[in-house]
């Protein structure tokens, strides 16, 4: 495994030119103790780009937990450095209970994913329960919901311990700002990520909505979703396999607060989700639309997704880029018709350009196999157990 000792510069404007730029940099820095400089930070983003509050919680963490020097380290700021103390080691993470603060209600979610792989992979040997405060359901950011419904067991799926969360209480972005909580219990790596293959996607077993909407709204959604699973059903079945349908809601206690995700489960355990929070001003007595409009348009997305045949959704394909890049050499996952998102090719720019790993174009990439706690130095692996892990792997040939 090479990695590299010089400062890699990442300009900020490349392809998506968004804030998955710096979370994933910074996650890898921590980790390899690359040292990295960003400039034009969300520089393809409106309003002048710059450090919104949760990219600055990520940083502002992930440099206390590696010892990292830092500049540019506040709000807008649109240029940073980033050098972990190259002495540190990031096993002596803070185990136990770990508290993460905004008072704004950024995404829980992502700064989440911007401090995941650094706990997963710290080779701490304790669990650590990270407790986050900020937005539970944020406008284009995974939802607590996708987190615990789609993103978790996946990683379950390819290897990594599972990961037990909880809700102490919901932060919305819409209908006036309000701050939400989340814990997520976390068991850190012991070995290498094996390679895993998501290739398998099987046929369809279930499809289950989560509603969290006004009281009022509830049999609205309840019958809309009922016409919605009959005329899915023929349309994603494949026989013998039967596809059960299933329904929560959540009363939302706002009247301006509604999101919908569904996620469909197959035989082989791929989970694919697709979410809405509905984030247009809202008037009063003019909310009889919503409902029918965010079911429709949910279905919709999840079909297209279905119809794409891969093993992923187009958010989990981005969002697994970091584990490819850690895990060991041969990770595929597949994405089937479904085009590369943006922000999966940026997801992979960066771990390039950091870990100077290689995806192909049939989605799988030659990982570095990362040694928990390690900066990259050759540990023998725990063959016994990485060939228990392969075995739970899907689709391994
Ligand atoms: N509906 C969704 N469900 C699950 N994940 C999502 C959803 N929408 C966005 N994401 C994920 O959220 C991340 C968004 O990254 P992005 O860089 O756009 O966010 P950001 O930090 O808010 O930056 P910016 O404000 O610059 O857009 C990606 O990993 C993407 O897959």
């Amino acid at each position: 495994m090479s990695i590299a000792s010089v400062t890699v510069h990442l300009e900020g404007t490349t392809l998506e030119g968004g804030g998955q730029i710096l979370r994933l940099a910074l996650s890898l820095s921590s980790l390899t103790r690359t040292p990295i400089h960003i400039s034009n930070i969300r520089g393809k983003r409106h309003g002048g780009g710059g450090l919104k509050s949760q990219h600055l919680t990520s940083l502002k963490w992930l440099g206390q937990a590696c010892n990292a020097s830092t500049t540019g380290a506040q709000l807008k700021s649109k240029e940073i450095t980033f050098a972990p103390d190259t002495a540190h080691r990031n096993d002596t993470v803070k185990t136990g209970a770990v508290e993460i603060k905004q008072d704004t209600p950024g995404s829980v979610n992502l700064v989440f994913q911007a401090v995941l792989p650094y706990l997963l992979f710290s080779g701490a040997e304790e669990k650590i329960r990270l407790t986050i405060t900020g937005g539970t359901n944020v406008s284009n950011s995974p939802s607590y919901d996708y987190i615990a419904q789609v993103l978790i067991p996946m990683l379950t799926l390819i290897g990594a311990p599972s990961i037990e969360t909880e809700l102490h209480a919901r932060g919305w972005s819409q209908g006036g700002t309000c701050l939400g909580r989340a814990t997520y219990t976390i068991t850190p790596l012991r070995h290498q990520l094996p390679a895993f293959h998501l290739i398998e996607r099987g046929a369809m077993r279930s499809v289950n909505a989560t509603i969290i909407a006004p009281k009022d709204t509830e049999q609205h959604f309840r019958d809309e979703l009922d016409v919605m699973f009959d005329n899915l059903e023929p349309r994603i079945s494949t026989p013998p396999a039967t596809i059960t349908f299933d329904t929560t809601f959540e009363d939302s206690h706002h009247p301006k607060r509604y999101y919908i995700l569904l996620v469909a489960t197959t035989t082989t355990g791929m989970k694919l989700g697709r979410d809405w929070l509905f984030d247009q001003a809202i008037r009063p007595g003019k909310t009889e639309h919503i409902v029918p409009t965010m079911v429709r348009k949910v279905a919709g997305d999840l079909m297209r997704e279905i119809e794409h045949e891969g093993c992923v959704d187009e958010f989990l394909r981005d969002q697994l880029v970091v584990f490819q890049a850690l895990a060991l050499s041969g990770s595929r996952v597949e994405g089937g018709k479904g085009k590369l998102s943006m922000h999966a090719l940026t997801a992979r720019w960066v771990a390039e350009q950091i870990l100077g790993v290689e995806f192909s174009d049939d989605g799988s990439c030659g990982g570095v196999g990362y040694h928990p706690g390690g900066a990259g130095e050759d540990r023998d692996v725990n063959e016994e157990l990485v060939g228990e892990l392969e075995r739970v792997t899907l689709g391994r040939g």
